[in-house]
């Protein structure tokens, strides 16, 4: 009919459904496996592979355009990454800032901020810090949880130039997405402007800590880019759940009344 290529290959790959089989275009026929239905149709009428293109082959000329989007995102986000990782290694064009890469790695890191605020909580004498503290340790509790069963449905390898020599890691660590560390930083840069009374620039430096923390995973190879850029919006997000969700001697009496007992 004067077609070639995708058009033709898609027209001739539907006509052959719908009359090889001789069932309609949804039938259960046509939802069998793609590779199944061919061997089936092959078998049926004698035509060759070349006449009858696979169905999985045909979806692949005719991607939607979201998936063609993603993949595109998916591709730029991999070469960046790959490109911005510079301190993956020792021997990586930025090897010697390696290890200031991993003291900011360990600023951000979850067991110094959990055993840090636990400590402070322990110590405080004031019910204003108390309640503070408090709810920076179940903020920082749910982030951890959040993150974790993000990543285990993602499943989400870390990028192939990544040491796996980080600084205590749980099983769900071996995945990328998002960076734990993002969320963190995002989330505790949050909370912390919005309940210290801090001087401008002591404002300024904890947004900048947590964009070095966020920029530090993608140089250390840790993370693609979309890890830690996604890291960053849960962790901000999160804290407006931390917010709606505050624990006060009103809204969880018992647990206070456990704590000054
Ligand atoms: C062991 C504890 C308490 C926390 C684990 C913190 C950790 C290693 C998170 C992984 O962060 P990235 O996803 O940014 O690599």
């Amino acid at each position: 009919d004067g077609l070639s290529g995708d058009g033709a290959r898609s027209r001739a790959m539907g006509a052959g459904a719908r009359q090889v089989s001789g069932a309609p275009a949804h039938s259960d026929a046509t939802r069998t496996s793609p590779s199944c239905q061919l061997l089936c149709n092959v078998h049926q009428t004698g035509q060759s592979w070349h006449s009858q293109p696979p169905l999985e082959d045909c979806m692949r000329l005719n991607p939607s355009f979201a998936g063609i989007a993603l993949r595109s995102l998916l591709a730029v986000d991999l070469w960046a990454s790959k490109r911005l990782g510079v301190c993956a290694a020792e021997g990586s064009a930025w090897g010697g800032a390696r290890p200031l890469m991993k003291v900011v790695e360990v600023s951000g890191h979850g067991l110094p901020w959990l055993l840090g605020t636990a400590y402070g909580l322990c110590q405080s004498d004031s019910a204003a810090t108390r309640e503070v503290l408090l709810n920076l340790l179940f903020a920082l509790l749910l982030d951890l949880v959040l993150v974790a069963v993000v990543k285990g449905l993602v499943k989400r390898r870390r990028p192939t130039h990544n040491k796996m020599d980080m600084f205590v890691t749980i099983s769900v660590d071996k995945y990328s997405f998002p960076s734990g560390h993002a969320t963190r930083a995002a989330l505790v840069c949050r909370f912390v402007l919005h309940h210290l009374v801090l001087a401008v620039p002591l404002r300024v430096l904890v947004v900048l800590w947590a964009l070095i923390v966020g920029i530090s995973r993608v140089m250390l190879g840790r993370h693609n880019v979309t890890d830690v850029l996604f890291g960053l919006f849960l962790g901000y997000a999160l804290y407006s759940v931390v917010e709606y969700c505050w624990l006060s001697p009103l809204s969880a009496p018992a647990l206070f009344a456990l704590w000054s007992s």
